[in-house]
């Protein structure tokens, strides 16, 4: 499947987005919390510094997502049953999200606080 054109490979990457979209609750959470602070970015027209702030927060919760995602559905596929190391990769993907998150929210109480 390697060489495919731009096309389909644009095509691959934003099948990826939907199938996380309608798999992953958190997902489809953290796309309206972006909503959310576009709407809040757009009502209160704070500098440009705040507006990359928010995308650069925004983005970096939604990519840890999309990774966690992507992990545990391989995990699920390549091994469904128990195992610690199982645990150990679900536990250390969630902790990037966690980890993105507290970033996130550090960015918002500086914006509240500017
Ligand atoms: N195959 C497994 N072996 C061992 N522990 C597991 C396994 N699957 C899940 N766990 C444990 O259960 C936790 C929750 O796993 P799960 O796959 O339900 O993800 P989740 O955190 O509920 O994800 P989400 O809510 O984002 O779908 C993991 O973080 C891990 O600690």
């Amino acid at each position: 499947m390697k060489g495919q054109s731009f096309g389909k490979r644009l095509g691959f990457a934003i099948n990826g987005l939907y199938l996380a979209f309608r798999r992953e609750s958190s997902f489809r959470l953290q796309v309206f919390a972006a909503a959310g602070v576009l709407v809040v970015l757009l009502l209160t027209r704070p500098e440009i510094v705040w507006w990359v702030m928010g995308a650069l927060a925004v983005g970096l919760v939604l990519v840890a997502e999309l990774f966690n995602t992507a992990l545990e559905v391989l995990a699920d596929r390549i091994h469904p049953e128990l195992h610690p190391e199982i645990r150990a990769v679900k536990d250390i993907a969630a902790g990037a999200v966690l980890v993105s998150s507290f970033v996130a929210l550090l960015v918002a109480v500086a914006f509240l606080f500017r």
